[in-house]
């Protein structure tokens, strides 16, 4: 490396520009054969450095989110989700909706694909840098007693869950909780209401929710008040796409199949 490369490379340190850096060298070389206007080679540098930080922000995005898996829109079958409007899911893929703090609720049974839908939406608004985090109900609910039997509770909903501009909550509905985690629950959601976005997903038809949270119909009416004031339902039918493969060969019957004729999908 000669002087003036050493005092380049230091520079960028000093001034943050690591992509710059990296490219310097053989963008020089590049542009000395080729007799590259210097606005250009500078403009082509410094669009190096922007396309780095981005995939950086991106990575470091998804990485925090702590998503169980990459799952994305394009990967999403909706011939085979019944009760998806595509024009919907496209809309919010826009992500104009953690603009507007609204929250997107999935509802269906197991197995239909709302956690994929979840973490797409999840995953398209970390690449896009927004901070998201990915909890399944009963994460969040161990974070939550947990902090609240160390006295930390406040520091972690005003610090911690106020901090996502989206929150995914996976799964509400698969474990009962008692009033304590009720209570809890319920301060996530009024932390957010209208500062952030949450997209939750759930097996159980709003009616039943009581039975999810300790069967307190008040604590539960002011939770789904606040949930669905701004809130897109993707309501989503049809069977365990998890089945899917099994059905193709043969292996399980289809809900309602005729078992004594062994008829099979
Ligand atoms: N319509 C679909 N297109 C593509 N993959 C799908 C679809 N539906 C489900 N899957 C896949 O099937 C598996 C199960 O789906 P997922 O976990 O999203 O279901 P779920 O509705 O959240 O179920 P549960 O309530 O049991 O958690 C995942 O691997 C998911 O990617």
């Amino acid at each position: 490396m000669n002087l003036q490369h050493e005092r380049i490379a230091g520079l960028c340190e000093e001034l943050r520009l690591p992509f710059v850096a990296q490219g310097y060298g053989a963008a020089a070389q590049k542009a000395a054969v080729l007799g590259t206007p210097y606005s250009d080679f500078l403009e082509g540098l410094l669009r190096e450095e922007a396309a780095g930080r981005t995939v950086r922000k991106q990575s470091m995005m998804t990485r925090l989110a702590g998503f169980p898996a990459i799952k994305t829109l394009d990967g999403f079958n909706y011939e085979f989700a019944k009760g998806v409007k595509r024009s919907q899911v496209e809309e919010l893929a826009g992500l104009g909706f953690i603009e507007r703090n609204e929250n997107v609720v999935l509802v269906g049974p197991s197995g239909v694909g709302k956690t994929h839908l979840a973490i797409a939406l999840g995953y398209r608004a970390a690449q896009a840098g927004v901070k998201t985090r990915f909890m399944t109900a009963a994460d969040l609910l161990l974070t939550l007693t947990t902090a609240h039997r160390q006295n930390n509770l406040k520091a972690v909903l005003h610090r911690a869950i106020k901090a996502y501009r989206v929150l995914v909550i996976d799964e509400i509905g698969y474990l009962p909780m008692n009033r304590e985690q009720a209570n809890l629950f319920f301060q996530v959601i009024a932390v957010l209401y209208e500062r952030g976005s949450l997209i939750v997903t759930s097996n159980l038809p709003f009616g039943q929710w009581d039975a999810t949270f300790a069967q307190d119909t008040t604590l539960t009416a002011a939770l789904l008040d606040r949930l669905l004031h701004h809130a897109h339902i993707v309501p989503i039918a049809g069977e365990s796409y998890r089945l899917k493969h099994q059905r193709q060969a043969g292996m399980v019957q289809p809900a309602g199949g005729d078992r004594a004729t062994g008829d099979r999908v």
